[in-house]
């Protein structure tokens, strides 16, 4: 079994860095750690980066899972060959450019980019953003899925996350206590559906509401209360139409071993306990 420990950083092409660094400097909260002419590496918690936009495709987009040791990326490596996925071990310049001491690639059975990382870089510095989005972490993503069914069982068979909760097809999945650390949408094809981000509290999310609205950002969804987690949350839009979510209070699961995943219709009252609907946001009034 591969143990993934936590979502580690996500990886993401842009046609335009400076307009991803307005973004997430400006509208989502994100610290530049480090910038050249090719790549932007971004801090939203104590890691070195937990987010990168690289210069290129859009589509292009790969999230990656930290796991313990390189014995066990090795292991890692030798199963999923034998289940026939392609790996490909990272060269030095490959682990100097996501600043991890090792990592294989490999796709899931949908075709999303996946790594698995060794040893990320921590910062000795204190995240400190430029606006203060009260963000404490890289927390999750939405993983795209072709089929709901089979990749639920590769990554809770090959690695070792365990169902939460189901919203109809959409599992939500853990790989630690956080109730859930990769949720799998049923979509076309690959590619990441959301990044998470947590932030401190109910007043980061509502006070975030009012400033990406006066920054002209979409709100997708939200401010809501998932009735899965029980966190307070608000979806909007990033640069090429990525979907960034802030949430305040993702239930932990207390006892691992009697947890039963619970399941939600899949419909608006599972997705908003308070009756938002994804697509539109509460109306400003004019200024
Ligand atoms: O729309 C459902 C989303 C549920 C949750 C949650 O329970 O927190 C998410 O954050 C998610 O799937 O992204
Ligand atoms: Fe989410």
């Amino acid at each position: 079994m591969i143990e993934l420990k936590d979502v580690s950083y996500a990886r993401l092409g842009a046609p335009d860095l400076e307009q991803a660094e307005a973004f997430a400097t400006r509208c989502l909260g994100l610290q530049v750690a480090e910038r050249s002419a090719k790549a932007l590496y971004l801090r939203s918690d104590d890691r070195a980066h937990t987010l990168c936009y690289v210069e290129g495709d859009p589509q292009d987009q790969t999230v990656a899972f930290e796991i313990d040791d390189a014995g066990q990326l090795d292991a890692a490596a030798g199963t999923l060959e034998g289940l026939g996925h392609g790996v490909h071990a990272g060269t030095a310049g490959e682990c100097a450019a996501r600043k991890v001491k090792a990592f294989i690639a490999f796709k899931d059975p949908t075709g999303n980019q996946i790594e698995l990382v060794v040893r990320p870089d921590r910062s000795g510095r204190r995240y400190f953003p430029t606006r203060d989005a009260g963000i404490t972490g890289f927390s999750h993503i939405g993983l795209n899925t072709t089929d709901p069914r089979r990749d639920e069982r590769f990554w809770t068979q090959v690695c070792n996350a365990r169902v939460s909760d189901r919203i109809g097809d959409i599992a939500l999945m853990r790989v630690n206590a956080i109730h859930h650390t990769m949720a799998l949408a049923p979509a076309s094809g690959p590619g990441i559906q959301h990044i998470n981000h947590q932030v401190a509290s109910n007043d980061d999310v509502l006070r975030s509401f009012y400033h990406l609205a006066e920054q002209n950002v979409p709100i997708v969804f939200g401010p809501g209360r998932h009735p899965t987690s029980g966190a307070r949350f608000l979806y909007f839009l990033g640069p090429n139409n990525m979907v960034f979510e802030y949430s305040v209070g993702v239930d932990a699961i207390e006892d691992e071993a009697s947890h039963r995943p619970r399941q939600f219709g899949f419909e608006p009252s599972s997705l908003c306990m308070w009756g938002s609907k994804p697509g539109g946001a509460i109306p400003l009034p004019p200024s």
